[in-house]
């Protein structure tokens, strides 16, 4: 009795639910805008066709199986099966994708040819799979729904190869087979179970009689199989659209949080010869950097959408690129020459006649890899100060060379650390706020951002936070590298046993931690006063770094030593892969760790 919505009730829905749990967190509008476009593209391509099914007797429900209700001769249980299966498919394909940033998988074929061709094997072969059986003798009854499989399938695939194909050739397997792979199975064995029970059944007349393993006929394992490669494929097409609207702002200068199918279209279509070729590598450069550099700002960058997670990230590249050119240089005199480039790139950069050919000029003491990172600044929307005041930060830096010929530490006062910090770091905050307010898809709402300048502050005080954290952290490869940020007015004069020295650094350490949670405290709240798009990305951001600050707080409670390898860098403090993941999930889900 019902059996076929009990094969909902039993298998499709726990799995939709769950997926909704665990991916709820993480959805954007445009995820959502993607789920509700392919389950409503997916239901009106699969109606007719398996109307046709069933009234011409291929497909059959016995009468008890089903409630009742039908739509064009289909039971409501098999309508319901279009939408959930789609829902399925794209909510695991949106998960595993999360973490990638679709832009730098897109090639301009001017100077990547291999993609023409592997598009156009592609094409040819979607449509020989649509003409090949059209061509077969009708009066082969048994290959009858075989043939409408791939005829149904075949235009669709051709369509969505020829929307999404750079996609499709370039993201792993993990990131497009997987996806299909893991609800084709599932599918396979509930249809497998529901045949047995003979929940619905294939005429014989119209099947090869071929089983995939017993009571799987092989059409019923191919129908899943294209089914939910149509999904991905179309799922990839979305992304792929939208990738091409957010990398390339000089075609696409506007580009809404939802933009319209004709919009995508309009990207879809737009020739990749077009594609800014410097924009992609210095992209990509920008994100191996971040990938290598940060492992909380990566995570992070993953819950940030379009064109807000490309400025950030390429906000990044500058930062660390700056950071390490200037940190790693054999001299104070060849860092202070690295600060002068960085100053004279950030002068062309903000002149108000500002040309291509300065520009280049700028940059030619840099190395290529640099080049591409710097030229992507997204200058028009950060303000200068914080960037000068970075160079600021590591001009200070570099006071510690000076130390052995003063012997005076930089870092005096408790005033000249929160100077620091407010260079390097609030700097940050500030710049991160500025892109957030910058790409709002709502800042047109009256009211918007009434409260941008109480936000800008908190997060100028909350970057202070997250490089106190950094300084408590370092504090043992900083000194192996001749820094100490410790004020050394906290430091006592007179001599001490090498064991009372750690005890005094250790309860250094906990004072600035102390403060760094304080301030966090004061200031985490604005968070949630933040643009709604940005939100829940600002809060991960923040959180997993404060985490590194709660695995260090943690064990100073307990007496554990602070400077060991937790799966990072030797010697620092950092927090598992797993526990940065849960954090962020959590964070995403609206929940914030211990104050
Ligand atoms: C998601 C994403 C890609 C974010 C990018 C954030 C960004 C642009 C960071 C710049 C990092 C950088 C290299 C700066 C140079 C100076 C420096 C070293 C600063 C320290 C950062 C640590 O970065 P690092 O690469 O060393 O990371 P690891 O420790 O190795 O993992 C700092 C600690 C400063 C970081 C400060 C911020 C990110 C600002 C935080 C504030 C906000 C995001 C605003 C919060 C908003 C409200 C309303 C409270």
């Amino acid at each position: 009795m019902y059996d076929y919505a009990w094969v909902h009730v039993v298998y499709t829905i726990p799995i939709a639910l769950f997926l909704s749990v665990v991916l709820a967190p993480l959805l954007t509008r445009l995820d959502v805008y993607k789920i509700c476009f392919l389950v409503v593209v997916a239901f009106s391509y699969t109606l007719p066709w398996d109307s046709y099914l069933v009234r011409n007797r291929i497909w059959t429900y016995p009468s008890e199986a089903v409630i009742g209700p039908t739509l064009f001769s289909v039971p409501i249980e098999e309508l319901f099966f279009f939408i959930v299966q789609t829902y399925i498919t794209t909510c695991l394909h949106i998960l595993l994708n999360k973490p990638v940033l679709n832009a730098i998988h897109l090639h301009n074929e001017h100077t990547q040819g291999k993609f023409r061709v592997q598009k156009r094997m592609g094409q040819v072969f979607f449509a020989a799979c649509f003409v090949v059986p059209l061509l077969l003798p009708t009066d082969h009854r048994e290959g009858t729904y075989m043939k409408l499989i791939i005829c149904w399938v075949a235009p669709i695939f051709y369509m969505l190869w020829t929307f999404g194909y750079q996609l499709l050739l370039s993201l792993p397997a993990s990131k497009t087979l997987l996806p299909i792979a893991v609800p084709t199975l599932f599918l396979w064995v509930v249809d497998t179970l529901a045949l047995q029970r003979g929940t619905w059944s294939i005429e014989s007349g119209t099947k090869l009689g071929i089983h995939v393993w017993p009571h799987l006929e092989i059409e019923e394992a191919m129908f899943f199989l294209v089914t939910n490669s149509m999904i991905v494929m179309g799922s990839c097409a979305f992304d792929n659209a939208a990738a091409i609207l957010d990398a390339f702002p000089s075609l696409f200068p506007n580009v809404p949080g939802m933009p319209s199918p004709l919009l995508m279209l309009q990207g879809l279509f737009t020739s990749t010869s077009r594609y800014d070729q410097d924009r992609l590598v210095g992209l990509r450069n920008a994100l191996v950097v971040l990938s290598k550099k940060s492992r909380s700002f990566y995570l992070a960058s993953g819950v940030f959408s379009g064109r807000l997670r490309i400025d950030l990230i390429l906000l990044y590249g500058f930062c660390r690129v700056a950071d390490d050119l200037i940190d790693d240089a054999a001299s104070a005199e060849e860092a202070e020459s690295w600060i002068a480039h960085f100053t004279n790139f950030l002068d062309v950069m903000y002149s108000s006649h500002r040309d291509s050919a300065r520009l280049e000029k700028a940059l030619v003491p840099f190395p290529p890899s640099a080049q591409t990172i710097l030229r992507l600044l997204p200058a028009e929307k950060l303000p200068s100060q914080p960037l000068y005041a970075l160079l600021d930060g590591f001009r200070m830096d570099l006071d510690f060379t000076n130390e052995k010929s003063t012997g005076h530490p930089p870092i005096q006062t408790e005033n000249d650390l929160e100077k620091y910090a407010t260079c390097v770091a609030a700097t940050i905050g500030e710049l991160c706020l500025s892109l957030v307010y910058a790409h709002d898809p709502d800042q047109h709402y009256p009211g918007a951002h009434d409260n941008r300048e109480e936000c800008t502050q908190a997060g100028i005080n909350m970057g202070r936070v997250l490089q106190y954290i950094n300084i408590v952290r370092d504090v043992k490869t900083d000194a192996e590298t001749g820094r100490c940020y410790i004020p050394n007015q906290w430091l006592a004069k007179k001599s001490l046993t090498p064991h009372e020295r750690e005890q005094e650094i250790l309860d250094c350490r906990q004072r600035i931690l102390t403060g760094a949670f304080v301030t966090y405290a004061a200031n985490r709240d604005a968070i949630e006063e933040l643009p709604a798009y940005a939100k829940g990305g600002i809060r991960v951001a923040v959180e997993s770094y404060v985490e590194i600050g709660r695995v260090l707080r943690s064990r100073m409670q307990n007496g554990q030593p602070l400077d060991f390898a937790g799966g990072g860098k030797a010697g620092r403090a950092s927090v598992p892969k797993w526990r940065r993941v849960w954090v962020g999930w959590r964070t995403m889900a609206g929940k914030r760790g211990s104050i």
